[in-house]
């Protein structure tokens, strides 16, 4: 029987007509809507729409958003993550309505006590959502001088920088010297290793526009393309790490030089899923089919839902690597590499026993 990732293939998909949509977390108080405040006093949004959800009786952060607009919609008095998910989508759906302006972007601001997993998965376990949505990564504001006491003490900070693409460091204006510590820097790091670290405060909204509007034509570079440019950290850390948080969380990147056979993959992803979908805090890759040489099928999951998997037109650059960021929660990053090997082995040796028993593993 086909399993959750497999079913998918059959699914509706129609890639270049979903709008892209930008998740904004980060914990209470660590600087989300000034940042976003400082992104709206930037030109050309037009098309933008933005989505608040605050936990409180009565929504402030809508009034502290200098510029609002009938673009602008609070989902107060509740949490986003539970209570207001039924207003997230109805929100959303009648968003993806208008039709004047056209809606290009959108951006939710999450409360700063959402887990951002459940919203994730609203985006891809929502049928209406998923056809007309596509989920273009995920911001998390980190503050500088509270972030270590933070981390420590409350579990949603810890997902929400965990499962971001971008990592927004703010108040460094209230650091001695106004640079974070190593220690800062090394616990992000270990966190998430493989979002991109924003430090100087300046170029913080240039670098969220760029988020929100790419890619700014999803038919050309749909959601997903964006997660494969490393930061110079990334560049610079040594590759032979898989960071472990001390809430177990870790993340690692499985990658393949040789094109994997779909069968075995597919094979691979839904048991991956069965067994530790619960554990998969979030899911992101481009992946080499042998039978789809020259386009890339982008994968993105939280926990048990996957988005269908789309192809992009062409791959981004030179680089044609099956390359698959995990975030985890204790999931053994090696187990995992391993058993992509044997299924993959597996169907080579039923193609073609002579070939298998030749070929070089799969694994860089
Ligand atoms: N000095 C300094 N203050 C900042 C910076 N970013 C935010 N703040 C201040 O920190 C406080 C909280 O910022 P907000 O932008 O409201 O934080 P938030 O994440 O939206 O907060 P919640 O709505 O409670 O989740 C405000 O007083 C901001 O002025 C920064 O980079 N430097």
């Amino acid at each position: 029987m086909a399993g959750h990732f497999s079913s998918l293939l059959t699914a509706d998909r129609r890639a270049g007509e979903r709008v892209p949509v930008t998740v904004l977390t980060g914990f209470l108080g660590s600087g989300k809507t000034t940042l976003l405040n400082r992104l709206l006093q930037q030109p050309d949004l037009r098309g933008m729409a933005v989505i608040v959800n605050e936990f409180g009786e009565v929504g402030i952060d809508h009034d502290l958003i200098t510029q609002t607009s009938d673009d602008t919609i609070l989902l107060a008095n509740g949490c986003m993550c539970c209570s207001v998910r039924g207003d997230l989508v109805a929100a959303m759906n009648r968003l993806g309505e208008r039709t004047d302006p056209p809606l290009r972007h959108v951006l939710i601001e999450t409360s700063g006590l959402a887990d951002p997993g459940p919203i994730l998965r609203t985006m891809m376990g929502d049928a209406a959502i998923r056809g007309r949505f596509a989920l273009a990564g995920v911001a998390c504001t980190v503050d500088a001088v509270l972030c270590m006491g933070t981390l420590d003490r409350h579990a949603e900070s810890v997902q929400q920088a965990a499962v971001a693409d971008h990592l927004f460091l703010t108040k460094t204006d209230l650091l001695e010297g106004g640079a974070p510590s190593p220690e800062l820097l090394a616990r992000l790091r270990e966190l998430n290793s493989v979002a991109r670290l924003h430090v100087a405060r300046d170029a913080q909204p240039q670098a969220l526009r760029e988020l929100v509007q790419s890619p700014k034509d999803s038919s050309e570079v749909p959601a997903g393309a964006m997660y494969y440019r490393p930061s110079q950290a990334d560049a610079d850390a040594p590759k032979d790490s898989a960071p472990v948080h001390r809430d177990g969380i870790s993340s690692f990147v499985v990658e393949r030089d040789q094109p994997l056979p779909r069968d075995a993959f597919f094979a691979w992803l839904d048991m991956v899923i069965a067994m530790r979908g619960e554990d998969l805090l979030r899911v992101k890759g481009l992946v080499h089919l042998a039978d789809e040489p020259d386009r890339p099928m982008v994968i993105h999951g939280v926990q048990h839902l996957f988005h269908p998997p789309e192809f992009l037109p062409a791959w981004p650059g030179q680089d044609r690597r099956t390359r698959i960021v995990f975030i985890t929660r204790g999931v053994d990053a090696q187990a995992m590499d391993e058993t992509l090997d044997v299924l993959v082995h597996r169907h080579m040796r039923r193609a073609s026993p002579t070939a298998a028993a030749a070929s070089p593993k799969t694994h860089p």
